[in-house]
């Protein structure tokens, strides 16, 4: 079973994006150790879940067709540091690289929920990422249910508190819920743009306005 929430609606990027058949994005996954981030990563790509990752920071770039769309992806899957207690978990270059984030913990491991919900503050807070950059919240192992130690609601209801996305998936066990994570993701970052966009259509608008009341009252 996959849960999910979505955030706020915003623009419709269908209405908006000119281009509906292509995406390109930059994806950003974080959250602690051994929370299944390469897993994530590994699994969309190849649609395997191979078990062991090593501890290496990549980007992956991925070019595929889905649903129609042409999809060409670059995912920095990174390695949350070692020392946490001095160094910031999130660095500039990542946040000023990406164009969505997916936040993963394990349903197992209390302490990354809290990694995550760390995140999010530092993410929101940094200027680097604009304000709506989206944000999917991944419970992940989902299949250890008997060692579970965030329930789905506290996962649901802080996702929904932050106005981000959020899905309990297992790489383990389905590539169909890593899917829709990562469809979700681009369909986000879509509308994203699009309001970006509209936002800037409307500045012009609001600046030629001014513009041309501003030389009436000139005359
Ligand atoms: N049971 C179960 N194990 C998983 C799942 N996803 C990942 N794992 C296991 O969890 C461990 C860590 O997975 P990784 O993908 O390496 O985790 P990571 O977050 O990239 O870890 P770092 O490289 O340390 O940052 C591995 O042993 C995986 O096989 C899952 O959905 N279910």
């Amino acid at each position: 079973m996959v849960v999910l929430v979505k955030p706020s609606p915003q623009l419709s990027s269908k209405a908006m994006d000119g281009n509906q058949n292509k995406v390109e994005a930059k994806v950003l996954l974080l959250g602690a150790e051994n929370v299944g981030k390469s897993a994530l990563t590994v699994r969309f790509i190849t649609k395997r879940f191979i078990g062991e990752y090593g501890d290496i920071e990549s980007i992956y770039s991925h070019i595929d067709k889905v649903e129609g769309r042409e999809i060409s992806l670059r995912i920095w899957d990174s390695l949350y540091p070692q020392s946490c207690e001095t160094t910031e978990s999130i660095s500039d270059k990542q946040l000023q690289w990406a164009d969505g984030v997916i936040l993963v913990y394990s349903i197992c491991d209390r302490s990354s929920f809290e990694v995550v919900q760390q995140q999010v503050q530092l993410i929101r807070q940094a200027r680097k990422l604009s304000a709506s950059a989206p944000i999917i919240i991944v419970g992940n192992k989902q299949d250890l249910q008997h060692q579970r130690a965030v329930s789905s609601e506290e996962g649901r209801l802080f996702a929904l508190s932050s106005d981000c996305g959020f899905f309990e998936i297992s790489a383990a066990e389905t590539y169909h819920g890593v899917l829709l994570v990562f469809h979700e993701i681009l369909d986000l970052i879509k509308e994203s743009r699009a309001l970006k966009r509209g936002m800037a259509g409307i500045k012009g608008i609001v600046k030629s306005v001014s513009a041309v009341f501003g030389k009436k009252r000139e005359n």
